[in-house]
Formats: C-alpha cells, sequence, structure tokens
C-alpha cells in the first residue's frame, strides 16, 4: 500500500521566519527543523529526545503553520496550562479543555469545534476527554471540513504498560487512527526503550504503515548535568547535614568578592541557587522545608494537599527568583512542565519509584545548558520502602503494570549500587544506547572513582541487616505521596 501521505501545510512556509517571529528563538536545535519537516510533509512521527530538547516547538510550529487544528494530548494538566499560557502569550490561539476548564470556557471551545472550522490552533485535552462521545462528534465535524490537521501525543509513554508511568486512558487513544485514518499522528517522550516504543507505536496503529512513519531518537545523554549518588543508612542518616554542608559551600563560592560583584551586576543574590528537592511523602516535604527554613534557607514544600492558591503562589515566586522562594521542596507531583530554565540542582531525598521518573526529575536542572548538579541520597532501607510502595499500589489499583515498575526500580537500585561506570554511560545503556557517552568529570565514578568506592564500602546498611529488619516488616511503609 503507497504511503498515505496528507499534508496542508501553505507551499513552503518560511520557517526560520515563524520560529523568529511567533516563537521569539533565533535558530533551530539540532533535529528541530528536520522533525517540523517531516510533520509538515504528513508523516506520522516518533520523537524520542531528552528532556528540554524542545520537543514542544517540534509539534507547535507545525500547528501554526499548518491549516487546521492540532489536538495534544497530554496526561498532566500543569503542563497544558504553562505550554498554552506561553502560547497565548506569544498570540497564538491555544486552549485546553479538561475537568478544570470553567464551562463558559468549555463552551466557547465546544462551540469553535462544531463549526467544523475552528480559530484555535492547538488545543490541549487530556485521554480521558479524547474518550468522551460529545468531543468525538466534535471531532468528526471538524475532519469532514478536513480541519483536523494533526493529532499531538505527549509523554507517549504512558501508553505503554511496559512504561512506567502507563495510563488505562492512553490504549484508548487507539481511536484516533481507526477513525481519522488520514490525520498525522506525532508521539514524543523523553523516556522509553525499545520495548516501550514498540508498543506505543502498536497500540496506535503506527507501525501499520511503516513508510509513512518517521523515527527520531536522540540520545538521552545531558553533558551538563552532573551525576552523583550519596550513600546514607537509617542508623546514620545524615542527609539534612550533608545537604546543608553542601549548598551552604555552594554560597560561600557565590559570596568571593570577586564573584559576588559579578551577581551583583547581573542583579542575583548570593543565596538565588534555585533547586528543587524531591521527597516521598508528603509530611516529610513540610518537615524538611520548615527545617530548611529553620536554618536560614530560602525552602518552600509543594504538594498535592496545599490549596491551588498556595501552589500557585509558590511556584511564581520561584519562577521568578524571590527571597525565600530559593528551593522547592516536593513531592513527584511536582516538575513535570515546569519550564524554569536555572534550576542548578535537583536532589532527590529518597530513591524515586522508577528509573524513568529519577531521569526525568534529574532532568528539570540546567536546561539553559549550563552545569548544573543531580544528586541522590542512596539507602537500602528505602530501597525496601518504596518496593513495599510498589507492592501497596499493586493492591490497591488493578492492572497498574506491576512487572515493570518492579523492574524499574530494580534498575535503579541496581544503578545506584554501581561504582564501577560512568552515570552517564549507565543512564544511556538503561535508555537502550550503546555508545559511550562523553563524561566531562560529571558524575562520581568520573570525578573520584577511589572516593565513590570508599562511600559505597561505608555508606550502606549490610544486606544481612537489611534482611533481618525486612523479615520484621520494618520497610513497610504507607507514605501519603
Ligand atoms: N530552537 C530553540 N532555541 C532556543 N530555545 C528553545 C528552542 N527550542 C526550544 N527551546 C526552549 O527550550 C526549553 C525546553 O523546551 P521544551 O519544554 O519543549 O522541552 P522538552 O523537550 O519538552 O523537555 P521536557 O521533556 O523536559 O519537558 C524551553 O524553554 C523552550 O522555549
Amino acid at each position: 500500500m503507497p504511503a498515505l501521505v496528507r499534508s496542508n501545510s501553505f507551499i513552503f512556509p518560511d520557517l526560520e521566519f515563524t520560529l523568529r517571529r511567533q516563537f521569539s528563538k533565533a535558530n533551530f536545535r539540532p533535529f528541530q527543523r528536520e522533525i517540523i519537516q517531516a510533520a509538515l510533509d504528513g508523516n506520522d512521527i516518533f520523537v524520542q529526545a531528552a528532556t528540554s530538547f524542545g520537543k514542544s516547538l517540534c509539534f507547535q510550529l507545525p500547528a501554526v503553520v499548518d491549516q487546521g487544528i492540532t489536538i495534544v494530548v497530554s496526561p498532566l494538566l500543569s503542563l497544558m496550562m504553562n505550554q498554552v499560557e506561553a502560547l497565548r502569550a506569544a498570540d497564538i490561539n491555544a486552549s485546553s479543555l479538561n475537568s478544570n476548564t470553567p464551562l463558559p470556557e468549555k463552551d466557547r471551545i465546544m462551540n469553535d469545534l462544531r463549526t467544523g472550522h475552528p480559530r484555535t490552533r492547538l488545543l490541549y485535552v487530556t485521554p480521558e476527554l479524547c474518550a468522551q462521545d460529545r468531543f468525538r462528534d466534535r471531532l468528526w465535524v471538524v475532519h469532514e471540513q478536513r480541519e483536523l490537521a494533526r493529532i499531538v501525543i505527549d509523554e507517549a509513554h504512558c501508553i505503554s504498560e511496559w512504561g512506567h508511568d502507563f495510563r488505562k486512558d492512553f490504549k484508548r487513544l487507539a481511536w484516533f487512527r481507526e477513525s481519522f485514518p488520514d490525520v498525522p499522528i506525532m508521539c514524543l517522550t523523553a523516556t522509553a526503550n525499545g520495548q516501550v516504543r514498540e508498543d506505543v507505536l502498536s497500540v496506535l496503529g503506527l507501525n501499520a504503515n511503516p513508510q509513512r512513519l518517521k523515527t527520531f531518537t536522540m540520545t538521552a545523554h545531558r553533558p551538563n548535568l552532573h551525576f552523583e549518588i550519596r550513600y546514607t543508612r537509617d542508623e546514620d542518616d545524615s542527609r539534612l547535614e550533608d545537604f546543608l554542608k553542601w549548598i551552604r559551600s555552594v554560597y560561600q563560592r557565590r559570596a568571593d568578592d570577586r564573584r559576588k560583584n559579578e551577581l551583583t551586576a547581573l542583579g542575583e543574590r548570593v543565596d538565588n541557587v534555585p533547586g528543587i528537592i524531591y521527597t516521598i511523602s508528603r509530611d516529610e516535604c513540610d518537615n524538611l522545608a520548615s527545617q530548611l527554613r529553620q536554618e536560614g534557607i530560602g525552602a518552600q514544600p509543594f504538594h498535592a494537599r496545599l490549596t491551588k492558591d498556595t501552589k500557585e503562589q509558590i511556584l511564581s515566586k520561584w519562577i521568578s527568583n524571590e527571597p525565600g522562594y530559593d528551593i522547592i521542596v516536593a513531592t513527584t507531583a511536582f516538575g513535570m512542565g515546569i519550564d524554569k530554565n536555572n534550576v542548578r540542582f535537583v536532589v532527590h531525598w529518597r530513591l524515586p519509584k522508577s528509573f524513568e521518573g529519577y531521569y526525568q526529575e534529574a532532568g528539570r536542572a540546567g536546561r539553559d545548558g549550563n552545569a548544573a548538579y543531580c544528586f541522590l541520597y542512596y539507602s537500602r532501607e528505602d530501597r525496601d520502602r518504596v518496593s513495599s510502595l510498589i507492592v501497596r499500589d499493586r493492591a490497591q489499583v488493578p492492572n497498574n503494570n506491576f512487572e515493570a515498575r518492579a523492574k524499574s526500580l530494580q534498575a535503579l537500585a541496581v544503578y545506584c549500587e554501581s561504582v564501577n561506570a560512568c552515570r552517564h554511560k549507565l543512564i544511556c545503556n538503561y535508555f537502550g544506547e550503546n555508545n559511550t557517552p562523553v563524561c566531562d568529570y560529571a558524575c562520581d565514578f568520573h570525578k573520584d572513582s577511589a572516593d565513590l568506592q570508599r562511600r559505597f564500602l561505608k555508606g550502606l546498611a549490610s544486606e544481612e541487616w537489611i534482611s533481618t529488619q525486612r523479615e520484621e516488616g520494618l520497610y513497610e511503609v504507607d507514605w501519603d505521596e
């Protein structure tokens, strides 16, 4: 069967001009132009690229130059809101439709779709909405008028049961290809291994027509991030002390006369070193933020129990580098869709639940391309606690892809306990890359492998000790995440 290539684009749109005029960017980053061109040629596209690569532009720019509406399916409300806000600020007609959308706005969007010739260029929706008959009926109308330009599935790994973040409703997105076989689909993700990739393509029906599919898989490597594991154990838990020592040493370097003058000239405070500390439970999040404040550090908690207004206020002050808002202490509810480019460190206070989650969260650091620091406090006790959370989740949520989650957590624990290889290499290998990325002393192994070995041998509780404690049920936790 010949490739079914459909294009609604103007003849030879000037992509550079649109990039500058609508998106205020001087140049494309490597591969962005190729991806955008392939999309405008009417292909299905699969993009896998590291965090902060600039994936959003790959569908936003085609949406602006193409005729018709682009539907963007996204799992996260915060991510949608941020993107819609930024697009509107650039004078692009974008909206989002989800459970938080006020009724008059919902009606306005539905009426716009009903015309068959919507004015909206980009409409961000949740996968749940895509399963609703009312919304589907509207899309039929738009499609009949040949105005359905493209379907975009952001965070596409959520489709796969082999992914760390599987969502049942993502599977139902198969409806798009079944219903509108001529409408191109673009999938984007930062974290997929080969198995997840194959699964995504097969669920969406994209591999049924390989001539039409263009796959762009870029390295997961983020050379500007420095990766380090810090070992600890319950009996001698020195996380807080260790972190305070580290952050104060950073402030001290910035307080040095010459550096201070440079910072003053830039209008920066010595202690404005924006960072995120990820914790697992809400209580720990509150306690840690308050302990840090008592030590004179500008830290604020961020988790689902806070009110919407409080969260918005904390976020906007952190983004605008206000004093007292330098560090966000957060649960995993925070981070995706946050586009703050000067985050200088991401600390994992405890072991995250998956390798993919860890890398995605660490990837919030250094989006401006400058050096940033990512360290994780690892203890074997936490490994067992997080394991117990995954087992708990299995009991609470049926079909929650327990096997994939358990494997991912295990791989993360092995990564933490590895002391004989470059962290960047281990990460790239996990995501299926065989090459050895260049690491310019940007990991604990390359910085000082002897020190890494020493810390590993000294820092952790023994497996014998852990197994006796485990048998007594000491690591079975029920944290409120
Ligand atoms: N060509 C470009 N020139 C300059 N900045 C760019 C360019 N493309 C994207 N950016 C900026 O890079 C940042 C990251 O882009 P984006 O949010 O799309 O990343 P992403 O690949 O989706 O990453 P993540 O998975 O971490 O969200 C944004 O601030 C965006 O404005």
